[in-house]
């Protein structure tokens, strides 16, 4: 009975298999831009990707994800509010049925119909899979998608899809570069959380971009036809993979802008 996004599997039942979900820094949050702390101390994001270590995409019955080998420093996060070198590990997005909702963070309440997650580890640590353990491991930045033009940097990614439409799927993706994903203004909100799908491991510094990019309508489709289910098993869409925002708990949300 493995975690989802159903009404018998979804966030609301996640706690019983992973207490955590409970815990003091979980992760989406509602970002209240009027109760974020400017921190004149944070650094700009320094994100520098090599093209060359992008491997594969693959549907994971979750989500889909661009993979990137990481076995040296190629593609790194530095600076922001991290200290150190954390390396590009993979990206995936969440998103809605419909335009209404999708994101996992919301600003002042408000959902965008998708939010792109790019997954970094620390390199303090040997892995990802160490790194994830622990309360500075991880540095997910966050971009939100609002509906508007084509966004011909996607379409790269949509036009893979069609060899990843069911659960397990993969296919090579090379030569991505995600900077292509990234708003031109890199202004963002930090706080201290957790991954947003089980296991929920309190390891991540996120880093909420203010500025989202753009996703037309026909592209939000598409993302919309990719199944949670596996080939030969009834089709059910991908779609609503997306936790709800969680309590706050005391924690301060930090500004990098004015
Ligand atoms: N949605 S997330 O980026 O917090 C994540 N969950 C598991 C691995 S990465
Ligand atoms: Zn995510």
């Amino acid at each position: 009975h493995a975690w989802g996004y159903g009404a018998d599997n979804g966030p609301d039942k996640w706690a019983k298999s992973f207490p955590v979900a409970d815990g003091p820094r979980q992760s989406p949050i509602d970002v209240v831009p009027a109760q974020a702390v400017f921190d004149g101390g944070l650094k700009p994001l320094r994100l520098q990707y090599d093209p060359s270590t992008s491997m594969d995409i693959l549907n994971n019955g979750h989500s889909f994800q661009v993979t990137f080998t990481d076995d040296t420093d190629s593609s790194t996060l530095k600076d922001g509010p991290i200290s150190g070198v954390y390396r590009l590990k993979q990206f995936h997005f969440h998103w809605g049925a419909s335009d209404d909702r999708g994101s996992e963070h919301t600003v002042n309440g408000t959902k965008y119909p998708a939010e792109l997650h790019l997954v970094h580890w620390n390199t303090k640590y040997p892995s990802f899979g160490d790194a994830a353990s622990k309360p500075d491991g991880l540095g997910v930045v966050g971009v939100f998608l609002k509906i508007g033009a084509e966004n011909a940097q996607l379409q790269k990614v949509l036009d893979a899809f069609d060899a990843i439409k069911t659960k397990g799927n993969q296919t090579t993706f090379t030569d991505f570069d995600p900077t292509v994903l990234l708003p031109g203004c890199l202004d963002y909100w930090t706080y201290d959380g957790s991954l947003t799908t089980p296991p929920l491991l309190e390891s991540v510094t996120w880093i909420v971009c203010k500025e989202a990019i753009s996703v037309s309508p026909a592209q939000m489709a598409r993302f919309r036809g990719l199944l949670f289910s596996g080939q030969g098993e009834a089709a059910c869409c991908m779609v609503d993979n997306y936790r709800p925002p969680q309590p706050l708990k005391g924690r301060t949300v930090r500004a990098s802008f004015k």
